[in-house]
């Protein structure tokens, strides 16, 4: 069955070495459910099947028969190297599949988005898909653990149902999120370091306090605050492993004092469910932030920046200005403002069309930015006029570098929306200052640019001006 992976193709490894990474990961995790089984057969933290899940997600070739078999062939091992019966690990490892394919079934088609844990009901995606994969699995493995454990057919179906659904709502966020690992942080927020720890330490403490307070039904959900302040402050990824950790930790400790025997099934059953829907919140809330902060950063993207021609607006422009020559003044540092406009770029709309004088305005803003300093701010303040700010440059620099923007958008090869071929100039005004003072306002640089780019059009066109500085 062939399915594209919602993942990037470069992530696609060889079939060979797919295979072989696959099947190991999928052996170690097997490994590590066994050996912290507490309770005989029902382990009770079993991250295998949430890691064929992924697997499956991010590399759907594994879904052929090959795949399966190598998948299949590591659960077996890992329960005859431990001692398993054959005929039990054929259940269980049919259950564990079952579960995983069901699960895929579910997820295949969402977004990436979705898939890393970034949407908005991405959490709710997961309770979901994972209750039905759990259900899937609980409809073989039920069955087969009443005939290994003796349980009644309830008892099985129960114990197999909300083990599977609780494990993955612990594991499979986390294993979601991980790709987003490597995606850049979008908002930087600078915070101090104690508080960027805080939400965490408050996990810890609330948990110590609950495990102090002992084994209280209540002290469950002691550190729910402090994880939902966790989704508030973090990345989905960091919250999904902080709350993976506190919920694996809180299962491992409770088993141990809850003990599994076919009398207590309802309590282990109705303690895994209240975990499962437990965690629902915080993921919940860290999915919905998520959303809420790539909504935001977006937001705050086409605020500042021009829609056509992707350089700063104006409004960002002056922001962006604003704060550097605030920085220079301070410093005593040197800049220059200028002031850019295409010339008779009215007579490219009237004899090509609006659609070619567009073109040119992308093309001359890419030419710009090509041509400046990564420090330099551009910003497009007008219908054809731009702004420059050239922070820290001496006067000669300065003026040679506007000269050399005429230059380039003279010699540019430039076309219209018919692909024409398309003359351009430039006229520039340079207001400087070697040593800014309180008085060198944004403003004000850019009316003395104005005046010199005003001088610029009446000297002929296609050339730079500027005042000596005195
Ligand atoms: N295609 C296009 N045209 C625009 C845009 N914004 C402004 N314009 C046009 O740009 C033209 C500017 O014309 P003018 O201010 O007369 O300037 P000019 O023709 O460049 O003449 P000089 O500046 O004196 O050399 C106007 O026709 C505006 O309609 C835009 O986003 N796209």
């Amino acid at each position: 069955m062939q399915t594209a992976s919602p993942f990037h193709p470069l992530e696609q490894p060889h079939s060979g070495r797919l295979l072989l990474c696959a099947s190991l990961a999928v052996f170690a995790a097997a490994m590590v459910g066994i050996l912290l089984r507490p309770l005989g057969y029902l382990s009770v933290f079993w991250p295998a099947n949430q890691i064929v899940l992924v697997l499956l997600l991010r590399y759907p070739r594994l879904m052929r028969p090959l795949g399966l078999a190598a998948l299949f062939a590591s659960f077996v091992l890992a329960d005859l190297i431990t001692g398993t019966s054959l005929w039990l690990s054929l259940g269980f490892t049919t259950a564990n599949l079952c579960g995983a394919a069901c699960g895929w079934l579910f997820l295949r088609k969402q977004s990436q988005r979705d898939l890393q844990m970034e949407g908005q009901y991405s959490a709710l995606l997961v309770f979901f898909a994972s209750g039905m994969a759990s259900l899937a699995s609980a409809a073989i493995g039920g069955p087969v653990s009443v005939w290994a454990f003796g349980l009644s057919l309830t008892q099985g179906l129960l114990m197999w149902w909300t083990g599977e659904w609780m494990n993955a709502m612990m594991l499979l966020p986390f294993l979601l999120a991980l790709p987003s690992a490597r995606t850049a942080v979008t908002a930087k927020e600078r915070r101090s370091w104690a508080l960027k720890f805080l939400p965490a330490l408050a996990v810890v403490g609330l948990e110590i306090t609950s495990y102090m307070v002992g084994n209280k039904v209540g002290s469950l959900v002691f550190s729910l605050p402090a994880l939902l302040w966790c989704a508030l402050s973090y990345r989905i990824l960091t919250t999904a492993i902080i709350t993976m950790v506190v919920f694996v930790t809180k299962v491992i400790v409770v088993s141990n004092i809850v003990g599994f025997i076919p009398a207590n099934v309802l309590d282990v059953a109705s303690l895994r469910l209240g975990i499962t829907m437990l965690l629902l919140g915080p993921l919940s809330v860290a999915g919905a932030h998520a959303a809420r902060t790539e909504l935001l950063h977006r937001m705050r993207y086409q605020a500042h920046h021009d829609s056509l021609t992707d350089v700063l607006s104006r409004n960002g422009f002056v922001q962006a200005s604003h704060t550097l020559l605030k920085r220079l003044t301070h410093e005593g540092n040197s800049a220059a403002v200028l002031m850019l406009d295409l010339d008779h770029f009215k007579r490219v709309n009237d004899n090509h069309g609006h659609a070619s004088g567009d073109r040119l305005l992308r093309d001359v803003s890419q030419l710009l930015t090509a041509s400046l300093r990564p420090q330099d701010v551009l910003g497009r303040i007008g219908g054809e006029e731009f702004a420059v700010v050239l922070p820290t440059i001496s006067f000669e620099d300065a003026t040679a570098i506007a000269e050399r923007l005429c230059q380039t958008v003279r010699s540019g090869q430039f076309q219209t929306a018919q692909d024409a071929p398309l003359q351009a100039t430039l006229s520039i005004g340079l207001a400087y200052r070697q040593a800014l003072r309180p008085g060198d306002s944004l403003e004000a640089l850019l009316r003395e640019a104005d005046l010199a780019l005003y001088q610029a059009k009446a000297q002929g066109r296609d050339c730079a001006v500027w005042t000596v500085p005195s």
